[in-house]
C-alpha cells in the first residue's frame, strides 16, 4: 500500500465566495480503513511464478467450464468443438504447406514441381476456407454462449443476495465482497470464456507447430519453447503485478467511493451546502485519486520493464531457433525445402505462443477475480436465510404466539467490540403491550430484531411458545410480524403498492382503507397528482418524492395492512407533527387489542399506558413494569421522565398537548 495521498495537496480553486478546502485535514478522520477479508492475501502468495500461473489455470478453466455447461452445456460442447476443430484445421493447413514447400523446392525442373504442388496447395487453400467458416460458427457460438453465462452468473449473484440473512449486510466486509464479486468476477468470467476459446485454438496450434519443428529437427524445439517460456514468465509477472496493485489500492478504492458519495449524492446534498463542504469534498477526493494514480503510474512502468526483458528474452529464444536452422542448413544436417517449412513452422508457433501465454495470462489474472466470484457464492451461501437453523431440519414458528420468551439473550453486531445486547432475560405475552426505552444506543432497536428473529440471539434463546426460533424456519416467523421503522423503506412503486406490499396477495379493500386512515396516510395520498397511483420515486420521471413525516406515514400504513401477530413499532412517530402522532397512536391502540406490540421510542408520554415498560442500558435490561411502578422505583426510567418533564416545562421544548395534560392530570 502506498502512502495513502501522505504527501498531495489539494489544486482546487475555491471559486466566487466558497470557502477553500483546509489543506491536510482527512475528511474521513481514518487514513485508512481496514483491509477486507476477502482482500487480504491468499496463504503462500510471496512471490510470482509461472507455475503459479499454470497451476491456477486448471481451476479456472474449470469454473468458467462449469458456469458454461450450467448455462447451456449444448452451446458449451459446440464451443468446443468449434475451437478444436479451428485450431486442428490450422495445424492441418500448417502441414500441408509443409508438403508445398517440399514439392516446390525439390531438385526438379519448375513446372513439373508445380505440378507435383498442386493437390497440397489445394489442401492448403481448402484449409483457410474451412478455417473461415470455422471462424464464424466460433462467433457465432460465443456470441450466444457469452451473453447467457453473464447473465447465469449475474443471476448466481443476485440470488444469494436476494437469499442473505439480514445480518449479513450489516457487515461491511460482505457488502464491498458483494460488490466486487458480483462486479469485477462476474465481468472477468465472461471475459476469460474468449481467453479460454483463445487457449484452445492457439494451444493446439502451438502444439502443431513445435511438433511439426521437433519432427523436422530436435534441436529447433527448445529454442521455440525458450521464447515461449520467456514470453509466459513476463505475462505472468506483469498478470501478478496488476493484482497486488488493485489489493494494494482495494481501501483507498473503498475510501475514494465513499467521498466520491458524499460529495455528489443527493442525500449528503444539503448538509454538503450548508456546512460549505463541496471545496473539501473535492480536495479530498482529488487527493485519494492523486495517489492512486501515482501507484497506478508506477505499476505500469514495472510491467512494461517486465514485457521489456520477456522479449528480450523471446528475442533470444528466436535469434537461437534461427541460429540453430543456419548451423543445420550449413552443415548440412538439413535440407534447404525442409527449412522453409521448419521457418514457416516456427512463424507458426511464435504467433501461436502469443495468443496462447496472453490467454494463460489474462485467465490467470481473470482467476483471482473469479475467485472473488467463488468466495462470494461461497459466503453469500453460508449466510443464506436459513442456514444457521439449528438441527437440519428447521420446525414452523407459531403464526400467533401466546408467549415470547427471551433467556440470557446477548446480541453482537458483526465486527462490533462489544454486544449490543446482553443476557436479557423477558417475557411477552399475546396482546401486551411494551414499550422499550432506554438513552441513544442501549439496545432497544437491536431488542426489536432479536426478538421477531431478525437478528439471530448470539449466545441465549428466544422462544415463541417455546419454540427456539434458532431451530425455527425464519420464513415462518417473519411472516408472523410486522416492523415499522422510524425511516421506513422508500420503495419506487406506486403509493397504493407502498402500502400493499406490506402483504403481498391479500386483496382486503377496507384493510387497505383502514390502514390509510388509520396512519393518516390519506392525507398523503391526497396530495399526490395521481392519487395512489402515484410512483413514489425519484428515480422515473413523473415519480414524486414525499417529505420525511409523509414517507413514515406510508411506512405505518405498510405495518397495519399486515396486520401480523406481532408488531414492533420503532420510534414510529418521531418524523410526524403533533396531530399526525395523536392520530396514529389512536390507531395503534385499536390494532395492538389483538396483537403483541413492541414499542421503541423516547416520547415516553406515549407510553404510558404500556402494559409494561422495559428500560435498558448499555444492552442490559434494567428495570421493567408498568408506568407507576416504574416512577414509584425512582431509577433509571424515573431519571429519563422527570429529565424530559423538565424540558418541556422549562419551555426548551414546545409542550406537546397531550403531554401538558399528562402532566397536569400527575
Ligand atoms: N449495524 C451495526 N453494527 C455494529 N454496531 C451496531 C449496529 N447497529 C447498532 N450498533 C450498536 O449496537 C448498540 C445498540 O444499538 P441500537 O440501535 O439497538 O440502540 P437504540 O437503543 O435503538 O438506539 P437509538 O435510541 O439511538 O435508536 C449501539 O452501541 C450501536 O452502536
Amino acid at each position: 500500500m502506498g502512502p495513502a495521498g501522505s504527501s498531495t495537496t489539494s489544486t482546487a480553486t475555491p471559486s466566487g465566495t466558497a470557502p477553500s478546502a483546509v489543506p491536510g485535514t482527512t475528511l474521513i478522520g481514518v487514513e485508512n480503513v481496514a483491509t477486507p477479508r476477502w482482500a487480504r492475501r491468499r496463504s503462500g502468495e510471496t512471490s510470482v511464478s509461472l507455475g503459479k500461473a499454470l497451476r491456477s489455470l486448471p481451476a479456472a478453466v474449470a469454473m468458467v467450464s462449469r458456469v458454461a455447461w450450467r448455462t447451456s452445456p449444448r452451446l458449451t460442447v459446440l464451443a468446443g468443438v468449434v475451437h478444436v476443430l479451428s485450431g486442428c484445421v490450422t495445424a492441418f493447413g500448417l502441414l500441408a504447406t509443409a508438403d508445398v514447400f517440399s514439392a516446390l523446392l525439390r531438385d526438379e525442373p519448375t513446372p513439373d514441381r508445380l505440378v507435383q504442388a498442386l493437390p497440397a496447395l489445394a489442401v492448403v487453400i481448402g484449409s483457410f476456407v474451412v478455417r473461415a467458416l470455422l471462424d464464424t460458427a466460433v462467433s457465432a457460438v460465443e456470441s450466444s454462449l457469452r451473453p447467457r453465462v453473464t447473465r447465469a452468473a449475474n443471476d448466481e449473484v443476485t440470488a444469494v443476495l436476494v437469499r442473505a440473512e439480514l445480518l449479513a449486510f450489516e457487515d461491511a466486509d460482505f457488502r464491498e465482497l458483494a460488490r466486487q464479486g458480483g462486479r469485477r468476477g462476474v465481468r472477468s468470467l465472461e471475459t476469460s470464456l474468449r481467453y479460454l476459446a483463445a487457449l484452445l485454438s492457439g494451444g493446439i496450434s502451438l502444439v502443431a507447430a513445435v511438433v511439426t519443428v521437433a519432427v523436422l529437427n530436435p534441436w529447433l524445439a527448445p529454442a521455440l519453447l525458450l521464447a515461449a517460456f520467456a514470453n509466459a514468465w513476463a505475462a505472468a509477472r506483469a498478470s501478478k503485478m496488476r493484482y497486488e496493485h488493485f489489493l494494494g489500492s482495494v481501501t483507498r478504492n473503498t475510501r475514494k467511493g465513499v467521498v466520491e458519495e458524499v460529495a455528489t449524492e443527493r442525500d449528503f446534498a444539503l448538509e454538503r451546502h450548508a456546512l460549505t463542504l463541496q471545496e473539501q469534498l473535492l480536495a479530498e477526493h482529488r487527493r485519494i485519486s492523486d495517489s492512486l494514480v501515482v501507484d497506478e503510474i508506477r505499476m505500469a512502468h514495472r510491467t512494461n520493464l517486465v514485457g521489456l526483458v520477456g522479449r528480450a528474452l523471446a528475442g533470444v529464444g528466436t535469434g537461437a531457433a534461427y541460429l540453430v536452422l543456419g548451423l543445420l542448413l550449413h552443415t548440412g544436417a538439413m535440407e534447404l525445402a525442409l527449412a522453409g517449412t521448419a521457418v514457416l513452422a516456427m512463424r507458426t508457433g511464435f504467433s501461436s505462443l502469443a495468443s496462447t501465454t496472453r490467454a494463460v495470462n489474462s485467465l490467470y489474472e481473470d482467476s483471482f477475480y473469479i475467485d472473488f466470484y467463488k468466495k462470494l457464492l461461497v459466503e453469500g451461501a453460508e449466510r443464506a436465510q436459513g442456514r444457521r437453523v439449528r438441527g437440519g431440519s428447521p420446525t414452523t414458528a407459531p403464526a400467533d404466539p401466546e408467549l415470547i420468551t427471551l433467556d440470557g439473550v446477548s446480541f453482537t453486531y458483526p465486527g462490533a467490540p462489544k454486544p449490543a445486547l446482553r443476557d436479557v432475560d423477558l417475557t411477552v405475552a399475546r396482546g401486551e403491550v411494551i414499550a422499550l426505552v432506554g438513552e441513544n444506543g442501549s439496545g432497544k432497536t437491536t431488542l426489536g430484531k432479536v426478538l421477531t428473529g431478525l437478528y439471530p440471539a448470539s449466545s441465549g434463546a428466544v422462544r415463541w411458545d417455546g419454540v427456539d426460533l434458532a431451530e425455527a424456519d425464519p420464513t415462518s416467523v417473519h411472516s408472523s410480524i410486522a416492523v415499522i421503522a422510524q425511516d421506513p423503506a422508500q420503495w419506487p412503486m406506486t403509493a397504493r403498492n407502498n402500502v400493499t406490499v406490506g402483504r403481498l396477495g391479500r386483496d382486503d379493500e377496507r384493510a387497505y382503507e383502514e390502514a390509510v386512515v388509520k396512519s393518516g396516510a390519506d392525507e398523503v395520498l391526497a396530495t399526490l397528482p395521481a392519487g395512489p397511483d402515484t410512483v413514489l420515486s425519484r428515480q422515473f420521471n413523473d415519480g414524486q418524492d414525499l417529505s420525511g413525516g409523509q414517507w413514515q406515514r406510508m411506512g405505518i400504513a405498510r405495518g397495519m395492512f399486515r396486520d401480523a401477530a406481532v408488531l414492533v413499532a420503532d420510534e414510529p412517530t418521531a418524523a410526524l407533527d403533533a396531530k399526525a402522532e395523536a392520530r396514529v397512536f389512536e390507531g395503534l391502540r385499536e390494532a395492538t387489542a389483538s396483537r403483541t406490540t413492541i414499542l421503541v421510542t423516547h416520547r415516553l408520554a406515549n407510553i404510558r399506558n404500556a402494559d409494561r415498560i422495559v428500560v435498558l442500558d448499555q444492552g442490559r435490561v434494567v428495570e421493567q413494569g408498568t408506568h407507576e411502578e416504574l416512577m414509584a422505583l425512582r431509577g433509571h426510567y424515573h431519571e429519563l421522565f422527570e429529565l424530559q418533564a423538565s424540558a418541556y416545562r422549562g419551555g426548551l421544548l414546545a409542550p406537546a398537548a397531550e403531554w401538558t395534560a399528562e402532566q397536569t392530570t400527575e
